[in-house]
């Protein structure tokens, strides 16, 4: 078996898949290396044969994981490192290494699904954006804060804006203009969401037409599915990339 991890700004993602037919035998997502390691270890008969892992987190942290599991599960983990050039797809930074990991292996795993130009938007605690061209030339991106991040900047910008989880997510059953705080600030957040979305498109359409793929990924990509038509969901995108980066032989 093979383990392998995304390790977010907000949380852990991990799977576990078999390593000869990549069938996924479990994952899950959580919030602190020690969970990560309680939900690995429920696994009936784990065994791994490799680990690999993706991480926009520092190298003290990425580190203290890494060893983390070779202690309690007896494997090496492999990280995913920049590159100027991955199966076709050129890194369009200035600086390649500056490009964030999770970013780089989604437009490597989406350029070998489309195998032609896509746009990725991948929508977690930032939604960002990046472009791939038919020739694999990945031309850069955008960053914006996403959901959790514009929702706790008003709460903690604000003195009047208050409200718990479970009222957040009933005010999303629809985007009417809202009538209390809740649904004024989830439905509006969410607005914002969609309307990067468009504008992402707009722009992919002005520099290839018609001729181009949309994937959508992260925590919060069905929130902005009604706004990508024709796009396709693609929740382990990251891990497509990640298994391309890190193969396992
Ligand atoms: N089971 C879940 N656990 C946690 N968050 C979830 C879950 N399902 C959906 N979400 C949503 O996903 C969002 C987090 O997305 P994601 O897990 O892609 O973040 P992340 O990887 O930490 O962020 P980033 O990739 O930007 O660093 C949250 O806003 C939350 O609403
Ligand atoms: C933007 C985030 C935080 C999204 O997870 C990550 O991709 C990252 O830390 N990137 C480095 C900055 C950049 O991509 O330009
Ligand atoms: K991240």
């Amino acid at each position: 078996m093979i383990l392998e991890l995304d390790c977010g700004n907000s949380f852990i993602k991990w799977r576990v898949i078999h390593a000869d037919d990549a069938i996924i035998v479990g994952g899950g997502i959580v919030d602190s290396d020690q969970a990560l390691i309680a939900q690995v270890a429920k696994l009936p008969n784990v065994h791994f044969r490799g680990a690999r892992m993706v991480s926009v987190r520092s190298e003290e942290e990425t580190d203290a994981l890494m060893r983390a599991i070779t202690r309690d599960f007896g494997v090496i983990v492999q990280a995913a490192r920049p590159a100027t050039e991955m199966a076709g797809v050129r890194n369009g930074y200035t600086d390649h290494q500056r490009l964030g990991m999770d970013r780089w292996l989604a437009a490597v795993g989406a350029f070998h699904l489309a195998k032609g130009a896509c746009l990725v938007m991948d929508f977690g605690t930032a939604a960002k954006a990046d472009f791939v061209a038919a020739d694999g030339q990945h031309l850069g991106g955008y960053i914006c804060p996403g959901m959790p991040l514009m929702r706790s900047q008003l709460r903690t910008h604000t003195r009047r804006i208050r409200y718990d989880d479970a009222s957040a997510e009933r005010a999303l059953t629809s985007l009417l203009p809202g009538r209390s705080t809740v649904e004024a600030v989830e439905r509006g957040c969410v607005l914002m969401l969609q309307g990067f979305a468009r504008t992402q498109i707009d722009q992919a359409r002005a520099l290839w037409g018609d001729e181009f793929s949309i994937f959508l990924t992260g925590g919060d990509a069905p929130l902005v599915e009604v706004s990508a038509p024709g796009a396709r969901v693609v929740p382990d995108l990251v891990f497509v990339g990640l298994a391309m980066a890190c193969p396992l032989n």
